[in-house]
């Protein structure tokens, strides 16, 4: 498949469904969002559409705590670098199977500045929770 440039919610609606498609069936982190968060993917979904809309589009639609939820992940299943790096890897991958260009080198840089400011295991200072996207 030819890959074509991020200028849409659409695109980034198909980024997002392939991403997490990939996310569930995972052997590294898939258990992390099915079995320990439970997450209800009808209303994550949508919220990552404004996530992703807002950083790569400049629309204003999610304004919430990104780091809120990995917080309370972090207190059941202690993230480690190997989980990071596993979501960095399907990112990437779901990105540059579908995507070129600048909003598609805008979408890794942002993820993996996102990443190197999240929790982990044991860390000492988590006065970062408050950090509104
Ligand atoms: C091991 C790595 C990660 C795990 C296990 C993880 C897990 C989760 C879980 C369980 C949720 C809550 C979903 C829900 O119930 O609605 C969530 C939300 C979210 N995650 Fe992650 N995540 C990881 C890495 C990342 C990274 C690197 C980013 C960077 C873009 C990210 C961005 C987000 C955003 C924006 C939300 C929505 C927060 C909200 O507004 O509620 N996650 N994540």
């Amino acid at each position: 498949m030819e890959r074509k440039l991020i200028t849409s919610r659409a695109d980034i609606q198909l980024l997002v469904d392939r991403f997490y498609e990939k996310v569930k069936v995972d052997d590294v982190i898939g258990y992390i969002f099915q079995d320990v968060a439970r997450v209800d993917w009808d209303k994550h979904l949508p919220i990552m559409y404004d996530f992703w809309e807002q950083l790569l589009l400049d629309s204003n639609r999610y304004g919430r705590n990104t780091m809120a939820p990995h917080f309370a992940v972090n207190q059941k299943v202690p993230l480690q670098p190997a989980h990071f790096d596993r979501w960095i890897s399907l990112f990437e991958t779901t990105v540059n199977e579908l995507f070129t260009g600048e909003k598609a080198e805008l979408a890794i840089s942002r993820a993996r500045s996102i990443r190197d400011i999240m929790p982990v295991q044991n860390a000492a200072d988590q006065s970062i929770q408050i950090i509104i996207l």
